[in-house]
């Protein structure tokens, strides 16, 4: 079964409901996006969330000290590295560990193969932000790649109405949704409930 992320969570009430759903990881943003969270408040959420739904800090660029930082007061499972953050950086800090890589050409795939992480997340390039961008890309581009299937998290532009499609074209281990559970810009209960039943519904 395809597991499913919920990315980009601020408000108590959008933790519960995805964790009553069935998500299996939750994402906090600890990056300049409109979704930025305070490292107080993640403390906070994460507190009402069970040991079986991982929680995933999304940072960008930032500096060693405040991702491990970070990391432990919270506390997260896994550091998703959504900037420009060399293989080295990465390996140094050794925290469980996800990469973004922004998806434009097949080369772009390409650079998958320095990163020694747990999970590649395929994304669109970020417009206004890195990442949150509400747009999907050629999913073409990630079929035919050498990456494991199960290190495999698709995002960009998902939603409830594509995501089986998703799942079927791309085959990957977890679909990762932000802007596809928003309504005017809020995360909403009922997108938040449309899309984890949407991914149960696929079976890999
Ligand atoms: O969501 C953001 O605002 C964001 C800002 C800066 C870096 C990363 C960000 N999000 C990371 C995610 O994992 C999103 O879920 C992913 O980019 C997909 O977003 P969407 O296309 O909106 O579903």
């Amino acid at each position: 079964m395809t597991k499913v992320k919920i990315c980009g969570l601020m408000e108590m009430e959008h933790v519960k409901v995805a964790v009553e759903v069935g998500a299996d990881a939750i994402g906090f943003v600890f990056a300049p996006s409109k979704r930025r969270i305070t490292v107080e408040k993640a403390k906070e959420l994460a507190q009402s969330i069970p040991s079986s739904v991982l929680k995933v800090g999304i940072f960008v660029d930032e500096s060693s000290e405040e991702i491990e930082r970070t990391f432990h007061e919270v506390p997260l499972d896994y550091v998703q590295y959504h900037g420009d953050e060399a293989p080295e950086f990465i390996k140094k800090i050794g925290l469980p560990s996800i990469k973004a890589l922004a998806i434009q050409r097949s080369e772009d795939v390409g650079s998958a193969k320095r990163f020694d992480v747990d999970y590649f997340l395929f994304d669109t390039p970020g417009k206004d932000y890195k990442g949150g961008s509400g747009e999907r890309f050629d999913w073409r581009l990630v079929q035919d790649v050498t990456i494991p299937l199960d290190k495999r998290i698709l995002a960009g532009g998902l939603n409830a109405d594509n995501v089986g499609e998703a799942i079927r074209q791309v085959k990957p281990y977890m679909v990762d949704v932000s802007s596809g559970v928003e309504r005017n810009g809020e995360k909403d209960m009922q997108l938040i409930r449309a899309f984890v039943r949407a991914v149960k519904d696929e079976e890999r």
